[in-house]
């Protein structure tokens, strides 16, 4: 899964994954990870979530980073925004007041194009990686982070060989595997969402569990 797949997935508005409303697990959640007001939240792999503007309105500073320079101008036309534009290194930097938005590839992200990131927002970024990259994923995310970041993480369980990804199958194992050498790991939630999401009953999923974690950078 290469970066053409993403980038005509924006172009063919093939988004299914978009959805306007905020996150039900974001909402619900959020709170207990106690992050202070002011703080920056990194929102990986962010397409035009609109959960960063309710994460903007929590008294946050958002980043994010988003390949598809279509879903970023969607971002900001959509939801009548307008930023400056710079380069800087890899990225084009889309900044307006408590948010900045890199376009460019996640894997070029260093430190200090981040800066200081108290908490994560999790949702659809890393199980729309196929394995390897997962991996690459995680191990990139530990380079960024500092100990006690905070990574409220949605991820999927279902059997992989019905369905071809994105989203991809991310077992607990597997959340544990990435992570649970670095961070601490906590299962929040687990429920089965095939009737909330019929569409993936057409796919070809016999069951679907979406799982919401808290892991704490150690
Ligand atoms: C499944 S979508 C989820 C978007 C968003 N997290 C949401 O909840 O709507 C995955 C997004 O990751 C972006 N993406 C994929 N690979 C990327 C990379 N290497 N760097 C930055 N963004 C990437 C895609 O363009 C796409 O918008």
């Amino acid at each position: 899964m290469d970066q053409t797949f993403w980038h005509e997935r924006w172009q063919q508005n093939q988004i299914g994954f978009h959805v306007a409303a905020f996150n039900e697990h974001l909402q619900q959640h959020w709170p207990a990870l106690q992050i202070s007001k002011g703080e920056t939240v990194f929102v990986p792999l962010c397409g035009k979530s609109r959960d960063m503007l309710w994460l903007m309105a929590q008294g946050y500073q958002v980043k994010g980073v988003e390949l598809s320079p279509v879903a970023v101008q969607a971002f900001f036309a959509e939801n009548g925004l307008s930023a400056r534009e710079c380069r800087k290194r890899h990225f084009t930097v889309h900044q307006l007041d408590g948010l900045s938005l890199c376009c460019g590839d996640f894997f070029q992200l260093g430190a200090n194009d981040l800066g200081d990131i108290a908490a994560v927002w999790d949702r659809a970024s890393l199980v729309a990686l196929p394995p390897l990259m997962r991996a690459e994923y995680a191990v990139r995310m530990r380079q960024l982070l500092k100990p006690g970041t905070r990574i409220l993480l949605v991820a999927f369980d279902y059997p992989q060989h019905e369905m071809q990804g994105p989203p991809f199958c991310v077992p607990s194992a597997e959340v544990r595997a990435l992570y649970g050498g670095w961070c601490e790991v906590e299962l929040l939630s687990a429920k089965e969402v095939l009737d909330d999401e019929p569409h993936f009953r057409e796919r070809g999923l016999s069951r679907m569990q979406e799982q919401v974690y808290n892991l704490t950078v150690r």
